[in-house]
């Protein structure tokens, strides 16, 4: 049963329609990613939740109670912001443990949960310090350690890992999910990190436009993007949008003719989506792939990224793993660049709408 139900909530700021008619439901102990690019109204929906801010329309229900009329101190909510709020006069142990004295928490039941929390974020070293001593990742977990020692039935989190080195924020997206299974925290966390959303997210919901272009597991936002628009906001280098045109049996991308191996889209003219990930670049001829001429590459982790440029000027990134590296010492010096082939993996391939983008 959802334990979190918005119902048709609408938010305006002016004429800004910032959120509009938005429905969705979260599981008890579910651990939703809410995902959008910077003005999506992201944090507008956690102060929606949290009740901050009122709504022009709509209801919010926790746990089956309409809580939409509560004050924020009503509702059962925790809320970790992006700009930290901490008490500047007191200790990073004393602002973590605020809302367990608050709520009239034994001294050592308070030292307990206020140290456990601490050392998951790595911060158990500057408990004594006060706000200004902080570096702003140390602040940012402070303020995230407080909104996880109230042990809320739910909890929301506002990019909560911005201000944090890769370090620590890689060991966090491990860690996090696992402590607050273990406590069955319902969990709404915003982030504009596609790499964050996909590690953290039972599910993700894509928000755009004032409402969510798709809400599924992080495999399905991946494997099969609803829209143009969100297969391009995941994976890095971002997924190549080729105008395609039927010819025949196959396709024409980029002035070349490529066949198509049943996966057929049933319109005269679509958007070819292709990942870097699947496009194999050769610098032996082979049928069915595009020439290029390789503009650019640069290693990213294990892989090598190549910026690829066909003879219509359209432009293709290619990410070939360890091992299959086309020029394994990079491009050589000079303005001649090496002629390859890049076959385009159509059974992975995703097809959408030329004009609205939607997924065929
Ligand atoms: N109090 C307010 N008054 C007027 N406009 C506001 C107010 N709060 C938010 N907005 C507007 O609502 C829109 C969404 O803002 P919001 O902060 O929710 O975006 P976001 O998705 O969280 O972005 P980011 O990822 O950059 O934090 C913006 O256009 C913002 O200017």
């Amino acid at each position: 049963m959802s334990f979190l139900s918005i119902d048709r909530l609408s938010k305006s700021y002016r004429k800004n329609e910032v959120i509009r008619d938005l429905s969705f439901a979260v599981d008890r102990g579910e651990f939703l990613v809410v995902f959008g690019p910077s003005g999506a109204g992201k944090t507008v929906l956690l102060r929606l939740i949290a009740g901050m801010v009122r709504p022009d329309r709509g209801r919010v229900l926790l746990g089956g109670s309409d809580i939409t009329d509560d004050n924020p101190e009503q509702r059962d909510i925790a809320m970790a912001f992006q700009n930290f709020a901490l008490y500047p006069h007191m200790s990073a142990f004393d602002n973590i443990g605020s809302p367990l004295r608050a709520a009239k928490v034994g001294e050592a039941e308070r030292r307990r949960r206020v140290e456990e929390a601490a050392k998951l974020l790595r911060i158990d070293h500057v408990l004594g310090h006060l706000p200004r001593a902080l570096s702003n990742g140390q602040k940012q977990r402070t303020a995230l350690a407080r909104s996880l020692v109230s042990e809320p039935s739910l909890l929301l989190l506002d990019d909560p890992l911005r201000n944090v080195d890769a370090k620590v924020r890689y060991e966090m997206r491990l860690e996090l999910p696992r402590l607050l299974r273990a406590r069955d925290t319902t969990v709404v966390y915003v982030t504009q990190d596609y790499k964050e959303a996909m590690a953290l997210g039972d599910r993700i919901a894509v928000l755009a436009d004032g409402g969510f272009q798709q809400i599924d597991t992080p495999e399905r936002v991946y494997n099969a993007p609803a829209s143009a628009r969100i297969a391009r906001l995941f994976g890095d280098p971002p997924i190549n949008l080729l105008p395609a045109v039927r010819s025949g049996a196959g396709l024409r991308v980029a002035s070349s003719e490529i066949a198509l191996d049943g996966a057929a889209p049933d319109r005269a003219e679509c958007t070819m989506g292709v990942r870097p990930e699947d496009v194999i670049v050769s610098l032996e001829q082979a049928s069915g792939a595009i020439p290029v001429e390789i503009d650019a590459v640069t290693p990213l982790n294990d892989r090598q990224v190549m910026l690829l440029r066909a003879d219509d000027g359209t432009e293709i990134f290619a990410s070939q793993p360890q091992g299959t590296h086309v020029v394994p010492g990079g491009l050589p010096s000079g303005r001649e660049r090496p002629r390859a082939w890049a076959r385009l993996d159509v059974s992975r391939s995703h097809f959408f709408e030329t004009a609205s983008g939607a997924r065929v």
